[in-house]
């Protein structure tokens, strides 16, 4: 079933209606241009904008207040110019509470649901490293623009972790089947030339002023369509993949809460986070 596009009253509030949306706290900011109408949304958890419970409902609640303020387009972005997001938080899954981190991957196939299914376009301007997670919130995005000399990819299996049959879904759209299934087995981080040869972004950018110019110019190529024509044709073609992720999601948050709480898992992760905090002393 298609959502939100076939609402004629909200197609009439189409033309007139520009809000500036903000984020009920610091977690993410909007700014909505009054002139174009499009939204730049900045996450802005410090020091890496990992993806805890608290981020990842922010996330939702910006992107469902942008869908019924009927925006032209959004930028998805981060207030550090080094690290777009680093994925999941870490420590939410470090010797979790189990209702928590069921509400954590719930939370995750959220995030990944209303960034996918925006009948708005949508641009990642990744300007930092973007693994896991951070590579999944750019793949919900219908456009990427990097920065150079940057990291980009889903390393989940690298971390001990197992990538969701929807994430899974969302590589081979953007890079095809044959090089999705490489990838995702092996975990294979790509720098920002590597991404682009292989299609995980669109473009790359020096830096992020003209990163901003090349998502602009991305969304301004929809200026003269009709939004309807445009929408329709996203969500006929993306919408399917959500309702699968909708029908799995149980039994998906049991394989992810059974993965984190294996005790190879566990023990794994623990050498991880002693591993990157070691690298930060070098
Ligand atoms: C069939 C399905 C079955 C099961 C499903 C199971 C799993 C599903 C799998 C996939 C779906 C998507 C889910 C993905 C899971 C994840 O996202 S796991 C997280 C993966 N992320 C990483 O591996 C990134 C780790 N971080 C880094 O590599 C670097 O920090 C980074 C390059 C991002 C930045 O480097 P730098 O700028 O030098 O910063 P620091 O390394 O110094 O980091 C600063 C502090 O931030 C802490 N930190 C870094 N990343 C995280 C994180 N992801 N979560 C929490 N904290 C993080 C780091 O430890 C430093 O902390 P400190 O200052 O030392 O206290």
């Amino acid at each position: 079933m298609l959502r939100k596009i076939f609402n004629p009253a909200r197609l009439s509030r189409f033309q007139r209606t520009m809000v500036t949306v903000s984020s009920s706290d610091a977690l993410v900011s909007t700014e909505v241009d009054d002139k174009t109408g499009y939204a730049t949304v900045t996450l802005n958890r410090a020091p890496v904008n990992s993806l805890s419970l608290e981020l990842m409902t922010e996330i939702v609640k910006t992107v469902d207040e942008l869908e019924r303020s009927n925006i032209r387009g959004m930028v998805l972005t981060s207030f550090s110019n080094k690290v777009f997001c680093a994925g999941l938080d870490i420590m939410e899954m470090v010797n979790p509470d189990l209702d928590r981190l069921r509400a954590v991957w719930t939370r995750l196939q959220d995030t990944w649901a209303s960034l996918y299914g925006t009948s708005f376009p949508t641009v990642a301007l990744i300007n930092g490293h973007a693994p896991a997670g951070g590579c999944l919130l750019a793949l919900c995005c219908e456009y990427r623009v990097m920065c150079n000399n940057f990291n980009i990819g889903l390393n989940e299996t690298q971390l001990g972790l197992a990538v969701p049959p929807w994430l899974q879904g969302t590589m081979r759209q953007t890079i095809g089947t044959r090089e999705a299934e490489i990838h995702c087995i092996k975990g294979t981080m790509f720098n920002s030339q590597d991404a682009l040869k292989i299609g995980l972004v669109d473009e790359l950018a020096a830096e992020n002023g003209e990163a901003m110019q090349r998502a602009l110019h991305y969304l301004n190529t929809f200026k003269q369509m009709s939004p309807y024509a445009r929408s329709a044709t996203k969500l006929l073609m993306r919408n399917k993949d959500i309702e699968d992720m909708k029908r799995g999601r149980k039994e998906d948050v049991e394989r992810f809460v059974e993965n984190v709480m294996n005790s190879d898992f566990q023990n794994g992760l623990t050498v991880y986070l002693q591993s990157l905090k070691n690298r930060k002393n070098k």
